[in-house]
């Protein structure tokens, strides 16, 4: 692991144990006598602030006018370095382990589900094209049955599984609830998505087609479903994120089978605790190669009995 990311980690954990300490007068305590975890804390951001700083101060050495990437784009238009470094941090610790958290658990439902596995792989040899070997991204668009079962298997599994905000100033929610100033108030993705009222009486099971309308991907409100937030503070990496997830899902699932390691329990996953949803001690995983030959031919090449659209 580098030392960024190690960094990363450590800042990330220890972050969230302040949110679920029962003695916030402790650690606050600590942050005054720079002790325990909260020196631990200090340094491990000190890290994490030097390197993205080195990152920022070797890409401008390179040049970054002509790259299109994230961070030549945001370079291209934020004069300060504080600024950018914090929106660098950012979308790292907002992009990194939710998209990570994301697959695992998606992997972990495929597993167990291999009817959906194939319904997966039917659709990616119909739109993508049995000729393909990745896809681009108006055919990862066209992948309707994938995106629901991604949405599906982040209402069982949210990687933000519960958000706090504190209230600004005395306040009334839509329903009527006063909610003073200095409340914090939490809504919970993972009991939303398990809700029958909101879901049904299946709302325990992973099932895709929950998601669609004659075959095509249809969205629930953000209010129902807050796997990326609501309103102004939505996610901002909604689609980037779930175009990285399918572009993985796709090469993978067409090449592989991932089968859980002792995944017989059917027990519930055990989660670590932290700012997003992670597994205590992984998921362990075995990769089959599956008994396919994959062409390296391009789009737009399959041969005449193929019956994909390319
Ligand atoms: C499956 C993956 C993802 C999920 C479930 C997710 C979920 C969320 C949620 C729930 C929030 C609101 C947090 C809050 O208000 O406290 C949020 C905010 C945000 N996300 Fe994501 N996210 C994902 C991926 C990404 C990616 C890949 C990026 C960018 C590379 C990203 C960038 C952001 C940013 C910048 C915010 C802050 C927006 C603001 O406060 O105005 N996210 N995300």
């Amino acid at each position: 692991m580098s030392e960024f990311a190690a960094a990363f980690d450590k800042a990330s954990r220890l972050s969230a144990s302040r949110a679920t300490s029962t003695m916030p007068v402790v650690w606050k305590a600590k942050r005054l006598l720079n002790r325990g975890s909260e020196r631990e804390l200090r340094e491990a951001i000190g890290m994490v602030n030097l390197l993205a700083n080195e990152l920022i101060r070797q890409r401008r050495k390179l040049g970054f006018s002509s790259n299109h990437d994230l961070l030549s784009r945001f370079m291209a238009c934020v004069d300060d370095e504080t600024y950018l470094r914090d929106i660098i941090i950012s979308f790292m610790l907002a992009g990194r382990d939710t998209v990570a958290s994301a697959l695992t658990s998606f992997f972990l439902l495929l597993s167990r589900h291999p009817d959906v596995r194939s319904a997966i792989r039917d659709e990616i040899d119909r739109v993508v094209g049995c000729g393909a070997a990745t896809a681009g991204y108006d055919r990862l668009r066209d992948l309707h049955y994938l995106h629901a079962a991604i949405y599906e298997s982040m209402r069982l599994y949210p990687p933000v599984q519960f958000d706090s905000k504190f209230c600004l100033e005395d306040d009334v929610l839509p329903d009527g609830t006063f909610v003073s100033k200095g409340t914090r108030v939490t809504y919970h993705a993972y009991a939303m998505g398990r809700m029958e009222e909101l879901w049904g009486s299946d709302c325990h099971e992973f099932r895709p087609q929950r998601w669609l309308t004659n075959g095509a991907f249809t969205p629930e409100s953000p209010y129902k479903y807050p796997v990326f937030q609501g309103g102004l503070r939505v996610c901002l990496g909604k689609e980037m994120a779930l175009m990285e997830m399918k572009t993985v899902i796709v090469v993978v699932v067409r090449r592989f089978d991932i089968h859980v390691v002792d995944d017989g329990s059917s027990l519930p996953p055990k989660f670590a605790p932290g700012l997003t949803a992670s597994l205590e001690g992984g998921l362990p995983v075995r990769v089959q190669r599956r008994n396919t030959s994959l062409p390296t031919q391009q789009l737009g090449a399959c041969s005449a009995q193929c019956s994909c659209i390319c």
